[in-house]
């Protein structure tokens, strides 16, 4: 599909709205695009950059010649968005959104008969910035993207959304939407508000100059990144799917409950198994979410232990026209001592880097 009369239709620019956008833009260059958000910087920028070609203000009319609409927005505001969107879209359209939580917009979509034309969405990918100056157009590159069909939706039209979410570089699993919510707050929802907590704990300790705040390690860093994300966007994650969430957040209370005992009892066994089950679980975790299904682009370089190696590393691969999609130092059990891992965007670049970095004399590893 290469026509400039195929419209894409976007309500809601911010990191997610806008990196998908940003992506068409880069795989489809003649797709029309058309964006609302209520943040008019944003529409602005959106425009400058050449992501879209025109503005919608109003959803009862804007979007009736789109063959796609994204909902992009915080959760509970696409739900709001659906009546509206009901009058102006035309039979052809498939109307989809990116949110984290599926069954309220799923019961809204069937209470308003809109099920022939929706397909829910949700790319496992992000970060906690927000808004469109964070948005990438490789964001969902190798991500995995939850695709969540309603029962009435035709399998071809099915076929035709994930083929092209698909180019856009995801990986897509589709999954009925119960499913992706039970699934989503365990791996997602409730990590968000346990990483919030863990702030209260230490902001509610802290002293008025903040010691505890400048003492802050790796540890507490690493595990609270998440903390850092949009309020509005998690406050209306955790309401839609509250269900789930409480459910979990019970189970964490009785088994805190335990911990608390074994601190009592100085149960070395239960504390020993507390800690070790979890470190064998979290080791087999992949990296990214390429691991299990696809190879993943990214090489492992032994680093000496001097100030200024990542900056020379990042440096020659950049003046060879070699980009990096993430970096970061590794630590576990395959490299013990410790590795710069550096993620590229495809096996071309990998290889690339590999050769150029090996002929300055690094030790390069493949992973195995
Ligand atoms: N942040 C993540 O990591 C992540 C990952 C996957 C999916 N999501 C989902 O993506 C959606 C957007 O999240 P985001 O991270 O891009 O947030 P964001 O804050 O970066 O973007 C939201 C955008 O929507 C606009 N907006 C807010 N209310 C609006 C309204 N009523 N009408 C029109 N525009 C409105 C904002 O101005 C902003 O540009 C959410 O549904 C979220 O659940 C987020
Ligand atoms: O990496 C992050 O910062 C994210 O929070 C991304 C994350 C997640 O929890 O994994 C956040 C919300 C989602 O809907 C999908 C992805």
């Amino acid at each position: 599909m290469t026509e400039s009369n195929f419209t894409i239709g976007f309500i809601g620019l911010g990191l997610i709205g806008g990196s998908i956008a940003k992506g068409i833009r880069r795989v489809f260059p003649n797709y029309t695009l058309i964006g609302m958000d209520e943040n008019p910087d944003t529409i602005k920028s959106a425009l400058e950059e050449g992501i879209i070609d025109s503005v919608a203000t109003d959803c009862k009319t804007d979007f009736a010649d789109c063959n796609y609409v994204f909902l992009c927005a915080p959760v509970q505001y696409n739900v709001m968005y659906l009546k509206d969107l009901k009058e102006s879209i035309n039979k052809d359209c498939i109307l989809t959104d990116v949110g984290s939580v599926k069954e309220e917009i799923h019961l809204k979509i069937e209470e308003l008969g809109m099920e022939e034309c929706f397909i829910g969405g949700h790319p496992m990918v992000g970060s906690e910035k927000a808004g469109f100056s964070f948005s990438s157009d490789r964001l969902v590159e190798n991500a995995y993207y939850f695709i969540t069909p309603t029962k009435k939706i035709s399998e071809q039209r099915v076929k035709e959304f994930t083929n092209f979410i698909e180019e856009l570089g995801a990986l897509t699993i589709i999954l009925d939407y119960k499913q992706h919510d039970a699934y989503t707050a365990a791996i997602s929802h409730v990590p968000h508000i346990i990483a919030a907590e863990l702030v209260h704990i230490v902001s509610n300790m802290d002293t008025d100059d903040g010691i505890l705040k400048q003492l802050a390690a790796g540890g507490f860093k690493d595990i609270t990144r998440i903390a850092s994300s949009s309020p509005v966007v998690w406050e209306q994650i955790s309401l839609s799917n509250k269900k789930n969430i409480k459910e979990l957040l019970k189970k964490a209370q009785n088994h805190l409950g335990y911990v608390i005992a074994a601190l009592d009892m100085e149960d070395r066994e239960y504390l020993n198994n507390y800690f070790k089950e979890a470190g064998e679980y979290r080791d087999s975790v992949p990296d990214s979410a390429v691991g299990l299904i696809q190879k993943s682009y990214e090489i492992f370089i032994d680093i000496p232990d001097e100030p200024g190696t990542i900056a020379t590393t990042t440096t020659l691969l950049a003046l060879n026209n070699v980009s990096i999609k993430n970096i970061g130092i590794i630590h576990n059990r395959e490299f013990e001592e410790g590795v710069l891992k550096i993620m590229l965007y495809d096996d071309e670049s990998a290889k690339k880097a590999t050769k150029i970095l090996r002929d300055k004399n690094y030790t390069v590893y493949e992973r195995k």
